[in-house]
């Protein structure tokens, strides 16, 4: 059993991570949300408590297909800023494989599962891994690699250097740069890039490995569970302080629909999800983590989202921001406006004095604050307009970044007096890429099969 990390978490959870329940992908999307649900909540023995320790129990052996796509099998999501690479290692090797696999699949499997770092950026989320997964009744193991979107070029030398092009001809892909680099797939190591909608992707993403990983879903809440604006300490409720207290608790996602789910990448796209094949993007805000990084390297001159990060845990936005307390010398009680609530987001910011003194830390705060608070403001006003209480934030702006999770669960709760609830998952911004993987079994059964067109948006989707 691998012990979580719960990497950049302020308080150490060590909490023990369950081994993936085994689960059989379904034959379409639309079949397979329900099976899992149905699997999640109660046929699947695996998802019990006790069942999931069993888990280490010898499982029946996995059957053969000889019609699932040729190894290896990967998922893959160019995003804006960052590129999600998701890998599929068989525990077993097929009797078909064993015959026709070449060392260059085995070196491949090597390279990818014995590393956690590919060239200077490229790094696997060894924390997230799901083992014991089932994909078209092939076991084995899920591998979440990230890279920068800027080193695509950086990725496809190394797909040739290693002969994944000898091997793949086709890779699943999703989000933008499925589009923008499709020409230079081909031109550099004839690879075609088979496309899938990125919203599509994204939930088909999240309901698989929700499904999947009883642990996935969570949610931030002071230790007491007490409503936060019922809460009467001395400290302000989303200060440091106060938000250092909450703690992170497991929510049980089996029943979700209908939810919001914000998916704060580059840029933010909200989602309202009726069912596994009706969903709607309601809005969405050019203000997203892009813009986090963006200013903050401009403002504070660092390099990286890691840095930014800790910069903005050490800051107090107080020295820059122009709160209501700045304003009014206390509270605006008439509209139940704290004191210490933000005013003006780099209110401070006008004043060559406050300028002089500003700290690089405060700077990197305050644009979190800024972001988090903008991205809070208008999952709340969509959930309240759709009558939604549950929304779901992922991307990987949150990744390492349990600032922003508290500040959402804190303005989600305050605001809404309590009816909203911020829900968070694991995988952050790994939905899309899995999405694509699953999309290769349901297009490869299309092919394979000449099975009637599923009826789910994956299938209407552009490929
Ligand atoms: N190592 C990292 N490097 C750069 N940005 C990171 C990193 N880790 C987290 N982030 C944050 O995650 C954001 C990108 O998130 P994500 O990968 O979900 O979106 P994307 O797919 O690149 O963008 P979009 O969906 O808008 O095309 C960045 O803008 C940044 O705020
Ligand atoms: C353009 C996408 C969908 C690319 O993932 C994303 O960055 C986004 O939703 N941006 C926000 C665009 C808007 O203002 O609605």
């Amino acid at each position: 059993m691998r012990l979580h990390r719960c990497e950049g978490c302020l308080a150490a959870c060590g909490r023990q991570r369950r081994p993936a329940p085994l689960i059989t992908l379904p034959r379409t999307l639309g079949a397979k949300s329900k099976i899992l649900k149905r699997t999640k909540r109660s046929t699947c023995p695996s998802m019990s408590k006790s069942n999931c320790v069993n888990m280490a129990e010898p499982s029946p052996p996995t059957p053969p297909d000889n019609d699932a796509p040729p190894m290896p099998w990967f998922g893959m999501d160019i995003g804006g800023t960052l590129t999600k690479l998701v890998y599929f290692e068989p525990r077993e090797t097929n009797r078909r494989e064993l015959d026709k696999e070449t060392e260059v699949l085995k070196n491949i499997r090597r390279y990818l599962t014995r590393n956690s770092a590919y060239g200077k950026t490229g790094r696997r989320d060894v924390h997230l891994q799901m083992d014991n997964v089932t994909i078209r009744g092939r076991r084995g193991t899920l591998h979440f690699i990230r890279f920068p979107t800027s080193e695509v070029g950086a990725f496809l030398q190394l797909a040739r250097s290693k002969g994944m092009a000898d091997l793949v001809n086709t890779i699943y892909a999703t989000g933008g740069g499925a589009y923008k680099f499709e020409e230079d797939f081909i031109k550099e190591v004839n690879m075609r890039l088979s496309k899938m909608d990125e919203l599509d992707a994204l939930i088909a993403g999240v309901l698989f490995v929700d499904g999947m990983n009883a642990q996935e879903c969570y949610y931030w809440a002071p230790p007491d569970e007490l409503p936060v604006h019922s809460h009467q300490t001395s400290a302000p409720p989303y200060s440091e302080v106060a938000l250092s207290m909450y703690v992170r608790k497991p929510f049980d996602f089996s029943n979700p629909y209908p939810f919001l789910l914000v998916n704060v990448g580059s840029g933010v796209s909200v989602l309202v999800v009726n069912a596994p094949n009706d969903y709607y993007r309601v809005s969405g805000t050019s203000l997203g983590g892009g813009t986090f990084l963006g200013l903050c390297c401009l403002l504070t001159g660092c390099s990286s989202f890691e840095e930014a990060i800790a910069l903005a845990a050490a800051g107090d936005n107080t020295t820059v921001d122009k709160l209501v307390r700045d304003i009014y010398g206390g509270d605006y009680a008439r509209f139940g406006l704290p004191g210490d609530l933000v005013a003006s987001s780099f209110g401070q910011m006008c004043s060559a004095d406050r300028r002089a003194k500003v700290s690089r830390c405060d700077l990197a705060r305050a644009t979190l604050v800024t972001i988090t608070n903008n991205i809070g403001s208008i999952a709340r006003l969509c959930a309240s307009n759709e009558h939604i209480e549950r929304v779901v934030f992922c991307g990987n702006f949150l990744r390492v970044n349990p600032l922003s999770m508290k500040l959402l669960s804190y303005a989600m709760s305050y605001w809404s007096r309590g009816a909203l609830k911020a829900l968070f998952l694991e995988h952050e911004g790994y939905f899309g890429a899995v999405g694509c993987l699953l999309h290769l079994d349901v297009k490869h059964q299309r092919r394979s099969r000449h099975s009637p067109p599923a009826d789910s948006q994956a299938d209407r989707s552009g490929t």
